[in-house]
């Protein structure tokens, strides 16, 4: 009990349809952290996959008692064959989560009957527990709130956000390591610009971005006044940040970086209804 005299809800049994990239990072990282046990998990896909040991992969959904919790990690542009083919299979399962960029609950319960619907949206460093997973649901109520938290927290930080601010937290965290890994090539090329070799150049870009990183994350001041900190006083750093500063070019770019991956969430949710 939690408490308030209702009963806590675990999450054992695990279905999970489509395991690519990022189901198969979530997944992963949930069995290397125990949260499941592979025997518990089975996965429906089109073609076996390179999967954790013991977890079992078909064409269709088992047969048998419903799990725990469905997991929707195929393609947005799948819906609709995925519940063509399983919706009716699936029909009462205690909570269905949905990984599917743009797609809103109310898509997802048009074409699933499940007890609950929780979207997530997860990115790629959840693969080494270190991502960010955030969350949304209308229909979970506090005790599936609070076992869904504990299930993505073996995956990184976790957040619940507003439902409006879906697309936009899709577009910063879910899109975000990709830009990341644009930066980080960006600035490798730009010290092979100045003389670097390629590999060295690429070596140094990636220690440069996981320490700085690192150390973001355990300041207790924010990364500007960490930035301020590495420009010493009529140094180099400073005629770097003059130019990124320029008009706000970084600024700019970021901001048409993300408003584009946004808007093309809201494309994908508008897809989805119905
Ligand atoms: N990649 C990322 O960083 C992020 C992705 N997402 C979301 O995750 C979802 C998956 O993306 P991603 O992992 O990149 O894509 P992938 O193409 O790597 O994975 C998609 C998976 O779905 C499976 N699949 C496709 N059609 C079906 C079907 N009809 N029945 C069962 N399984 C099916 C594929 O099977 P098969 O193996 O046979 O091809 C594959 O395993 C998307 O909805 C995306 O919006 C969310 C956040 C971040
Ligand atoms: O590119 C995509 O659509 C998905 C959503 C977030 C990351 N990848």
């Amino acid at each position: 009990m939690d408490g308030y005299d209702r009963p806590e809800r675990t999450v054992t049994r695990v279905w999970m349809v489509g395991c690519g990239t990022m189901g198969g990072a979530m997944l992963r990282q949930w069995i290397a952290s125990g949260v499941l046990a592979p025997g518990n998990v089975d996965v429906v896909n089109r073609a076996d996959r390179l999967l954790p040991a013991g977890v079992r992969q078909a064409r269709d959904v088992p047969s048998g008692a419903l799990p725990d919790l469905v997991i929707l990690a195929m393609k947005p542009q799948q819906l609709d064959e995925v519940a063509g083919r399983f919706a009716e299979r699936l029909r009462g399962v205690p909570a269905l989560v949905s990984i599917l960029a743009g797609v809103e609950e109310h898509a997802l319960a048009a074409r699933f009957q499940a007890g609950a619907i929780v979207r997530a949206m997860p990115n790629l460093p959840v693969g080494i527990g270190k991502g960010v997973v955030a969350l949304d649901s209308s229909s979970a109520d506090p005790a599936l709130r609070k076992a869904i938290t504990t299930v993505m927290a073996a995956l990184g930080l976790v957040e619940w956000v507003d439902p409006a601010q879906f697309d936009a937290v899709t577009a910063l965290a879910g899109c975000g390591p990709a830009f990341l890994y644009r930066f980080i090539d960006a600035l490798a090329a730009a010290g092979v610009a100045q003389g670097l070799p390629e590999d060295q150049a690429n070596r140094l870009a990636l220690a440069t971005v996981e320490g700085s990183a690192l150390l973001a994350a355990a300041a207790d001041v924010p990364p500007g006044t960490l930035a301020d900190r590495v420009a010493s006083p009529d140094g180099s750093t400073r005629k770097g940040l003059d130019v990124l500063d320029q008009g706000q070019a970084l600024v700019a770019l970021l901001r048409a970086t993300v408003a584009a991956s946004a808007a093309r969430n809201a494309e994908m949710a508008a897809e989805a209804r119905r």
